[in-house]
C-alpha cells in the first residue's frame, strides 16, 4: 500500500491533517480524470470526422455498447451510466 494510502493506524497523524494529504490525492486523481476525458473526447471527434469525411455515420451504436459494457463490468450500473455521460459529452448536437 503507498503511504498516501496507507491504514489510519499506521501513519499516525492528525486526522485534519491527514484529511488535507487525502484531499491533496483526490485533487490529482480528479485532474488526471478531467485530462483523461479531454483527451478521450478529442479522439472521439477526430474518429467522427474521419469516418463523416467518408460518408459513414457520426455514431456507431455497436461500438457504443462495447464502451458500456466495458464501464458497466469494471464499475457496475453506475459505471455504465458513466459511460454513457461520456459517449453523450462527444456527440454534442445529433
Ligand atoms: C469514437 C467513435 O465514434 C463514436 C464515439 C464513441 C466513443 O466516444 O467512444 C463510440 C462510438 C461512436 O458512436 C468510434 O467509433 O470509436
Amino acid at each position: 500500500m503507498s503511504p498516501l494510502t496507507a491504514s489510519p493506524a499506521a501513519v499516525p497523524t492528525d486526522p485534519a491533517e491527514r484529511i488535507g494529504e487525502l484531499r491533496t490525492a483526490i485533487d490529482a486523481c480528479d485532474a488526471e480524470i478531467i485530462e483523461l476525458v479531454q483527451r478521450r473526447l478529442a479522439i472521439s471527434h477526430e474518429i467522427g470526422s474521419l469516418r463523416a469525411a467518408a460518408g459513414g455515420t457520426r455514431l456507431s451504436l455497436a461500438r457504443e455498447q462495447q464502451v458500456l459494457a466495458r464501464f458497466g463490468d469494471a464499475l457496475g450500473p453506475d459505471g455504465a451510466a458513466l459511460g454513457m455521460l461520456l459517449l453523450r459529452q462527444g456527440r454534442g448536437r445529433l
